[in-house]
């Protein structure tokens, strides 16, 4: 059965896969990876074979290379491993969750098949359900991303009863602007302590607001140590200068989401500022702009809560 002991909480990065210039994957850099998200950014969970992970653009086998690569190389530095293993196949499923069992991960999580759709709850908590069991260990996390997947069953309702048909069930990666759906996840099952994990990052003090136990996005591997500071302000109860890290933050997503934002752009934004190379994305993604790269990088400059080693000659003067 899945171990109660450790809640997912707090920040989690949705992990980039690097690459190399001709599109294999660049393992050679995933330790150092962990060490600056660790060491620099304060973020001590992962999120592996997400969306920026570009889990679903990868085959079977890289995706088992690359969860391999994060639970060893996050071994007694990461809390937590959470390896996402949705797929269109059930099969392909099972064998991901199978694996992520055999290697040590913490948790898995799945995504609603998004070609030939669940219709309703009880298909998507059956599909759950039959991967959860290969699986019996580990917790399992509902993904829902709705924008991306088409797939618009309410979490709210999914939620309902969902423990009784799989029992590893813990929670949920909320990536999704619907609070009104959030607020009743948390509202409805206070009594189940389920992980509310909240994936927009922009949006995160609103989410906390309503009772998200922690969060999982992109941002948080560059932008960690910033929202580490809004959290703390608000578990403090310092709602003014929460608001203020929020508002930096959504400063910088602002700027960018108005360029164009996506996958390729957060493998730009995280080379510049770790100046760990991530590489382009894999087809049919296309890599980001030099244009979006200069702009992206004299924003990153100009604002104050940025000082990173990725960065030369950073200007920490306020926007
Ligand atoms: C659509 C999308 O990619 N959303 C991101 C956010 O972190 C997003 O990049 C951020 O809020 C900026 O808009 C995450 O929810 C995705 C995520 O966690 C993942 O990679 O699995």
């Amino acid at each position: 059965m899945a171990s109660p002991k450790k809640k997912l909480q707090g920040l989690v990065a949705a992990t980039i896969t690097p690459m190399t210039e001709h599109g294999e994957i660049n393992f050679s850099v995933i330790g150092q990876y962990v060490d600056y998200l660790v060491e620099k950014q304060g973020v001590k969970n992962v999120f592996v074979n997400g969306t920026t992970g570009e889990g679903l653009s990868l085959s079977i086998s890289e995706r088992r290379q690359v969860a391999e690569e994060w639970v060893t190389k996050g071994r007694n530095k990461l809390d937590q491993v959470v390896i996402h293993v949705g797929a269109l196949s059930l099969k392909e499923s099972q064998e991901l969750a199978k694996h992520a069992a055999e290697i040590g991960a913490d948790g898995i999580a799945v995504i609603a098949p998004f070609f030939l759709k669940p219709r309703n709850k009880d298909d998507l908590t059956e599909f759950l359900k039959e991967v959860a069991a290969t699986a019996p260990g580990l917790p399992l996390y509902y993904y829902h991303i709705p924008s991306l997947t088409g797939v618009k069953i309410r979490a709210e309702e999914l939620l309902d009863g969902i423990q009784e048909k799989v029992p590893t069930f813990r929670g949920l990666k909320f990536s999704d602007t619907d609070l009104l759906d959030f607020g009743q996840c948390v509202d409805q099952h206070r009594q189940r302590h389920f992980a509310l994990l909240f994936g927009v990052d922009e949006q995160l003090l609103s989410a906390l607001v309503m009772g998200a136990t922690g969060a999982v996005g992109s941002t948080y591997n560059y932008l960690g140590e910033k929202t580490n500071q809004m959290l703390e302000a608000f578990e403090r109860k310092d709602l003014s200068s929460a608001l203020n890290h929020q508002f930096c933050i959504q400063r910088f997503i602002n700027f960018v989401v108005k360029l164009g934002f996506g996958v390729p752009q957060t493998k730009a934004v995280m080379t510049l500022v770790s100046g760990i190379p991530m590489g382009p994305p894999r087809l049919p993604l296309q890599r980001a702009s030099r244009e979006f790269i200069e702009k992206a990088e004299a924003k990153l400059k100009s604002l104050d809560f940025l000082c990173f080693p990725g960065l030369k000659n950073a200007n920490l003067e306020a926007s």
